[in-house]
């Protein structure tokens, strides 16, 4: 080939044309045009093809030395910018300054990266030969084998070498005359020396690439990297991070008034960490196989049910736990030895225990029923009122993590563990969980009862406060007393609101529980009693006076799930139904579920089951049920509402 005025470009558009490395001629007509800052030598490479075979022959043979030589030096080489050549790559030869032009150098990736086989596969075929971008944007493709664009393939004996790795894609525009043939593959890259190998690897990645993560979002297993063919069959190669989480520390103390806000905040960001991090535990757990006679819960009974999802057994049963509670510990010895004594066979108003547990322990047993009682109304929330549901792990509640970790870290260690020395603070009894309808307050409240293997007990505000209901406030009492008969306990209030105001028509008797309630929180029912939680949940946090909520010592706020969490949601509420959608139909659900909390997204497949006539129908339900069941079932809080939950967190909240 020979020069061409084409070929007299300014230097910046000089990348745009194609490199001949056969000369070290300048052209006369390639006049130097100094970038900004001065360059003071710069040489260019001038193409022509009127060599001789001889001159062909001994330029090769130049070549071939340089490079082997390269090739033969110890693996922590410079870049080629080090190299006197270095400017081979960019253009300009014997100048080993970096381009100081208004563009910023290019960088030049050791020369090992951008080699043919090593671990630089991944850029996109720009990481040939120092990985420099204006190399292997201006080499003209149709030369090389590889060629996307479907150019003539290149000569056989390039093609191993110059298989096109280090052409990035998108040549296809330079149909210019092409450039000589580079040289031979095999004198640019040696046989490697004995051990290096292309089976060694520098990873440990499996074979296949690492399994889907279980899920909501799983995608698909990223590809295994290219082997590393650098490293001798005896290097140990790194090792991916141990994939268990670490322990965690324990709290330091109860001080849980006092942790820093920025502490607090740093523990609530890893707690996000989700699944990969170091809580783990707190990962939403795919659908549990529905109970055999199709119910959700066991159904209540109330000589074994604790109301903490546990039965308890008899004596001597050793029922070998799974693996959750530590493989080979019976079930009955959970969690913390606090709770040992406390976790046997259930009775009525269990006998007080003789040798008193130490204060501040959560579990202080009592089981004497308190004076002043109705005794009737003792019985009623007894047989009624304790929750037999199935345990809730934290696993079990679908995002939430920084509140998770909140609750864990403020709540549930400080209950189980006993006071580190006397007269230290004694651990929060009361905690508010507000938030919109149906986000999992409840749930929350269970997972704590679960978690502190206390029994639960459950009461609805509004049911209290019922119009006509003169019941209230004696149910009320009895609730806290039953708590305190049967530690540890929790008891879970919802619909707080409900008690507090009275309506207008005087219909409710919400407004005469409410100094009951403020009594029965103080400790006068038992509330006080070590081995009672009170969980408060509201809606409608704002309802709340002062004193109600100074009563609630921890307030936390329980958001609406997030995408992540919402795909969980549909997809384990999905599979109990035996509908599996696909990957891209689940997104667009939980695009479409914007805004919708827990309990509005296990409505929606209810309506979607119902709308296509199911359990009736033999099959199983599809993406078009479900979108057909989107028009009838929305969000129901209003950004407005859920802005004043912010507000409200903000002010009174605990702000995990
Ligand atoms: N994060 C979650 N993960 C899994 N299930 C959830 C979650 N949030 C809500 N749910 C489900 O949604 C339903 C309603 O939840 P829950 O009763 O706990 O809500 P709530 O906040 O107490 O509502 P309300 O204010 O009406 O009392 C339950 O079936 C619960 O299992
Ligand atoms: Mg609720």
């Amino acid at each position: 080939m020979h020069w061409t005025p084409e070929h007299a470009q300014p230097l910046n558009q000089w990348p745009e044309q194609h490199l001949d490395v056969s000369s070290t001629t300048p052209s006369p007509a390639h006049k130097l045009e100094l970038p900004p800052g001065g360059r003071q030598r710069c040489h260019y490479a001038w193409a022509h093809d009127d060599i001789s075979a001889l001159t062909a022959s001994n330029l090769l043979k130049r070549y071939a030395e340089k490079y082997s030589g390269v090739l033969d030096s110890p693996y922590e080489r410079p870049t080629l910018g080090g190299y006197g050549d270095a400017a081979f790559l960019n253009g300009a030869k014997g100048d080993p300054e970096p381009w100081p032009g208004p563009e910023t150098p290019y960088p030049l990736a050791s020369l090992h990266e951008g080699l043919p086989g090593t671990k630089s596969g991944t850029g996109g075929g720009s990481g040939g030969l120092g990985g420099s971008p204006v190399l292997a944007g201006n080499l003209p493709e149709p030369l090389y084998a590889g060629n996307a664009c479907g150019g003539p393939s290149a000569a056989p004996e390039y093609a191993a070498g110059y298989g096109g790795g280090y052409l990035a894609p998108g040549y296809c525009t330079q149909t210019g005359a092409a450039l000589p043939p580079p040289p031979p593959a095999a004198l640019l890259q040696p046989p490697p020396p004995p051990g290096y190998g292309p089976s060694g690897s520098l990873y440990n990645y499996p074979a296949g690439g690492y399994a889907a993560q279980p899920g909501y979002g799983t995608l698909p297993p990223p590809p295994a990297p290219p082997p590393a063919p650098y490293l001798t069959s005896g290097l140990a190669a790194p090792t991916p991070l141990p994939t268990a989480a670490p322990s965690r520390p324990p709290p330091s103390s109860y001080g849980f008034q006092g942790a820093s806000e920025a502490g607090v905040s740093l523990k609530r960001k890893a707690a996000d960490e989700g699944a990969e991090g170091r809580y783990r535990k707190y990962a939403f757990e795919p659908a549990k196989a529905p109970a055999a006679d199709g119910a959700s819960y066991p159904a209540a009974d109330n000589g074994e049910c604790r109301g903490n999802g546990f039965r308890a057994k008899p004596p001597g049963a050793a029922e070998e736990a799974s693996g959750k509670y530590g493989g080979g510990v019976p079930l009955k010895v959970l969690g913390s030895p606090v709770y040992g004594p406390q976790l046997e066979p259930f009775e009525k108003f269990p006998e007080r225990s003789p040798a008193p547990a130490p204060r501040g322990a959560f579990a202080v047993p009592s089981g004497e029923p308190p004076k002043g009682v109705d005794p009737g109304a003792l019985e009623l929330v007894t047989s009624k009122m304790v929750d037999c549901g199935p345990p809730v792990q934290w696993a079990d509640v679908a995002g939430q993590g920084a509140l998770k970790a909140a609750l864990e870290e403020e709540l549930v260690w400080p209950l189980l563990r006993p006071p580190a020395y006397p007269g230290s603070p004694r651990p929060p009894r009361t905690v508010l969980l507000f938030g919109p309808r149906g986000a999992g307050k409840a749930l929350l409240g269970r997972c704590l009862a679960t978690q502190l293997g206390a029994t639960l007990l459950r009461l609805r505000g509004a049911t209290l406060a019922a119009p006509g209901s003169a019941e209230g406030t004696r149910l009320l009492q009895a609730a806290f007393a039953a708590a305190r008969c049967r530690p540890p306990a929790v008891l879970l209030i919802s619909e707080l609101e409900a008690l507090l105001s009275a309506r207008e028509d005087g219909t409710s008797a919400a407004g005469a529980l409410q100094a009951p309630l403020l009594a029965c929180l103080d400790g006068g029912c038992g509330a006080g009693a070590d081995g009672v939680l009170v969980v408060g949940t509201t809606s409608r946090p704002a309802a709340l006076d002062e004193a109600t909520r100074r009563r609630f010592a921890l307030r936390f706020y329980v958001t609406l799930p997030d995408g992540p969490a919402r795909g969980q949601i549909l997809q384990r509420a999905l599979a109990q139904q035996g509908c599996a959608l696909s990957e891209r139909e689940l997104a667009a659900l939980v695009q479409g579920t914007q805004g919708f909390s827990g309990g509005e997204l296990g409505q929606l497949c209810q309506q979607a089951a119902a709308g296509a006539g199911l359990p009736g129908l033999q099959r199983p339900l599809s993406y078009k049920d479900l979108e057909a069941a989107l028009a009838k079932v929305g969000p129901r809080a209003s950004p407005k509402e859920l802005d004043s939950f912010v507000e409200w967190d903000k002010m009174y909240g605990f702000g995990h």
